[in-house]
């Protein structure tokens, strides 16, 4: 597989008069994952959606070279008149696949995530919000994205799916190469899942600092993960990203943005 890579340099985005995002610049090679952390309204979703191309930026420059893309969102967005298993294979009918071959590859990738037959034949009114995430994951998961973007995905879910689900993740897109841009709000889920973690600040939304994890994926334990994200709370520019310590974030005040070594030990 060839080497590419996604960039954004120096870009600024506007509802209006009311600037967003303000000089952002960022990259991302194939097979990394790259989580953006920060506070609510700080644009983490405006840059999502720029990076689809659902949005048109105000200025700066995005390059983006990977071919299939597939999003995921908070909340599953399946087709309420569609089975499970036709809003996991509905991807593969752009490709003029048979629909018996769709139905195949949509049965056993939901295999692997954990959905019984019984399941796929079911309405998402018929599913748990847990087993609606899956099929949601799967129809993402089913198109072999070469970018996959996902935005808090997994955050109504409990704490044993959520690993659960990380996990089918993880294998994924080791398996496969996939590059991933992520948002969430929760440093511990950063950790675990990410090559490196952008950290942002809101009004207007910009990049305090990025933090690039050193530890290899399959030498990150519960206690690594654990020890990591109270690491990285402690950093200034996270305190300042999620406004902990009541510091009113002003430009002429804020230091000047790092580019940290990363946390592992
Ligand atoms: N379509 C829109 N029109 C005008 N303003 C918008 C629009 N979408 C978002 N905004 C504003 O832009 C800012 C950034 O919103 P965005 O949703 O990108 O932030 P976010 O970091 O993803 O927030 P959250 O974590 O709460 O989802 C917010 O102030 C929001 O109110």
């Amino acid at each position: 597989m060839s080497m590419k890579q996604l960039k954004v340099d120096n870009l600024f985005h506007k509802y209006g008069i009311v600037e967003v995002l303000n000089n952002i610049s960022l990259s991302v090679s194939s097979g990394q994952t790259l989580a953006l952390v920060g506070p609510s309204g700080c644009g983490k979703s405006t840059l999502l959606h720029i990076i689809a191309g659902l949005l048109t930026h105000s200025e700066g420059h995005l390059e983006q070279p990977f071919e299939q893309l597939a999003c995921m969102f908070q909340s599953p967005r399946l087709l309420p008149w569609k089975t499970a298993l036709d809003n996991i294979a509905l991807g593969l009918k752009a490709r003029k696949i048979s629909r018996l071959e769709r139905q195949q590859r949509a049965i056993e990738l939901a295999g692997q995530l954990g959905l019984t037959r019984d399941d796929l034949d079911k309405y998402p009114h018929e599913l748990s919000g847990g087993m609606q995430s899956r099929v949601a994951l799967a129809r993402a998961l089913l198109v072999s994205p070469e970018l996959l973007l996902l935005d808090e995905p997994f955050s109504a879910l409990d704490i044993g799916l959520k690993l659960e689900l990380y996990q089918l993740l993880r294998r994924h897109v080791e398996e496969h190469g996939t590059t991933v841009i992520m948002i969430t709000h929760d440093l511990m889920e950063a950790v675990r899942l990410a090559d490196s973690i952008l950290m942002m600040a809101p009004e207007p939304g910009r990049i305090l600092a990025e933090f690039p994890m050193a530890q290899p994926h399959a030498l990150r334990d519960d206690n690594w993960i654990y020890r990591t994200s109270v690491e990285l709370m402690q950093q200034p520019l996270v305190r300042l990203g999620f406004q902990l310590d009541g510091v009113g974030i002003n430009h002429e005040d804020m230091p000047q943005p790092v580019a940290h070594g990363g946390c592992a030990p």
